[in-house]
Order: structure tokens, then sequence, then C-alpha cells
């Protein structure tokens, strides 16, 4: 039977990127894509932005949306301090299955809790089912046409503080009009758009940090 493309990514994982470095899965994966397949990672060009937003945010309690095959779980979790949790949710089985696979060969697994499902159930029940309060960061990397209603969601759902920051992905390409819109003109967030390109491409994409003002 034919392999999938991201039972292919594991495999070059786990042939080429060395057990418990997280920068070697980082680098096996953006290699893979520039030199084997194209695959929707964040990537290393919008990583590196990501990476700077996790840095300076220094987040406790991180929520992605959109596990994939765990790359920026991988980059996020390399990055946060010993007691910090990240949480990440993923629809579809087959993602999550080689999600867990890359991320426990980069040694990251203690500091992560994948989750499946669909974020519209999961985020009602982030409080009294997962112990959070509030998060820190949440990185936006799932169905362009969910970032809109997850975050309403997680505004009613007291999932925000003042001073979160929502990082949201692909918010040029494929794009996500509405949610720019509602970030860009609510009172309620502070927006930055930071350019780049979609991964492992000369395409225009870019990243957008909205900090909540409660
Ligand atoms: O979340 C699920 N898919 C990934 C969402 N992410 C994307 O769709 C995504 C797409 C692109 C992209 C850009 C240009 C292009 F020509 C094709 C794709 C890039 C990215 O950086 C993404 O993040 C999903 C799947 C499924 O089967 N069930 C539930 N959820
Ligand atoms: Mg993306």
């Amino acid at each position: 039977t034919q392999s999938t493309r991201p039972q292919r990514l594991l495999g070059a994982v786990q042939k080429k990127a060395t057990r418990g470095n997280p920068r070697s899965v980082i680098q096996t994966i953006d290699q893979f894509c520039r030199q084997r397949e194209w695959a929707m990672n964040v990537g290393d060009e919008k990583g590196c932005i990501l990476d700077s937003v996790v840095t300076e945010t220094n987040p406790t309690t991180v929520l992605e949306l959109g596990t994939y095959c765990g790359y920026s779980t991988v980059r996020i979790a390399s990055l946060l301090p010993p007691q910090a949790r990240l949480i990440t949710l993923e629809f579809n089985p087959d993602f999550a299955r080689i999600a867990r696979q890359v991320i426990t060969w980069a040694g990251v697994q203690d500091k992560v809790e994948l989750v499946e499902g669909a974020s519209g159930d999961l985020i009602p029940k982030m409080k009294a089912q997962f112990g959070v309060n509030t998060f820190d960061l949440v990185f936006l990397d799932h169905w362009k046409d969910r970032y809109l209603p997850d975050t309403k969601l997680m505004e009613e759902c007291g999932l925000l503080k003042k001073g979160s920051i929502l990082l949201a992905d692909n918010v040029i390409c494929p794009g996500t009009p509405d949610y720019l819109e509602y970030v860009r003109n609510s009172p309620r967030y502070q927006s930055q758009y930071f350019k780049s390109h979609l991964e492992y491409t000369k395409v225009e994409d870019g990243l957008e940090k909205s900090v909540f003002l409660g």
C-alpha cells in the first residue's frame, strides 16, 4: 500500500534526525520539504518569526490549533521554560499519529499534550478537563475558516487574559480574511502583520500577531 506524505516525512526524521535534538528534527523536516516534498509546516522563514514571538512572550501555557506533523509543536516546545506546557489540538487522526512520533523523537513529549478532536468541541473543555486557566500564547494554524469562530469561542470561555498573544499562520495564503478583519478592527486587539512567504516558496504569506487587550 502507498505511504502518505506525513509517513514519508516521519521516515526522514527517524532516518536522519538525532533523537532528543529538536533542532535536528526541524532541520530534517525543512530539508525534506525543500528537497523531496512540499508539506504545510510553518517552515523555516515563518518559523523564525514564531521563535521570536515565543521567546519574547516567555509563555507558561500555550495552545496550538492544528498540529499536522508536529513541526511547529517541536519548534515551540523546544523554547519553553521547564514548567511550561503546550496543548496542541489536531482533528485528523492520521496527522495526530505521525505528530506524536515526531514530538517523541525530538524529546519534547513531556512539555506537550496532543489532543485529538475538533477545536470547536475541545476549546470549551480546556478549563474543566485540561486544568487550563488562561493561555499566554495561542498559535492558530488549523482550518482557515475556524480561526475566527475559535477566537470568539476562546473569548467567550474566558481563556484569554489581558496580554494574551494570538499568532496566526497563513493570513495571506491560503488566507483568513474574516479573522484578519476582526482582529485588525476590534478595539479588543492590537494587531501587527509580519510579512513573510508561504513555507518553502516565494509566494507571499505572513503571520498576524494580535495582543488581547481584555
Ligand atoms: O487542519 C487541517 N489541515 C491543516 C490546516 N492547515 C492548512 O490547511 C494549511 C494549508 C496551506 C496551503 C497553502 C497553499 C496551498 F496551495 C495549499 C495549502 C499552508 C499552511 O501553512 C496550512 O497551515 C485539517 C485537515 C483535516 O483533514 N481535518 C482537519 N483539519
Ligand atoms: Mg500553516
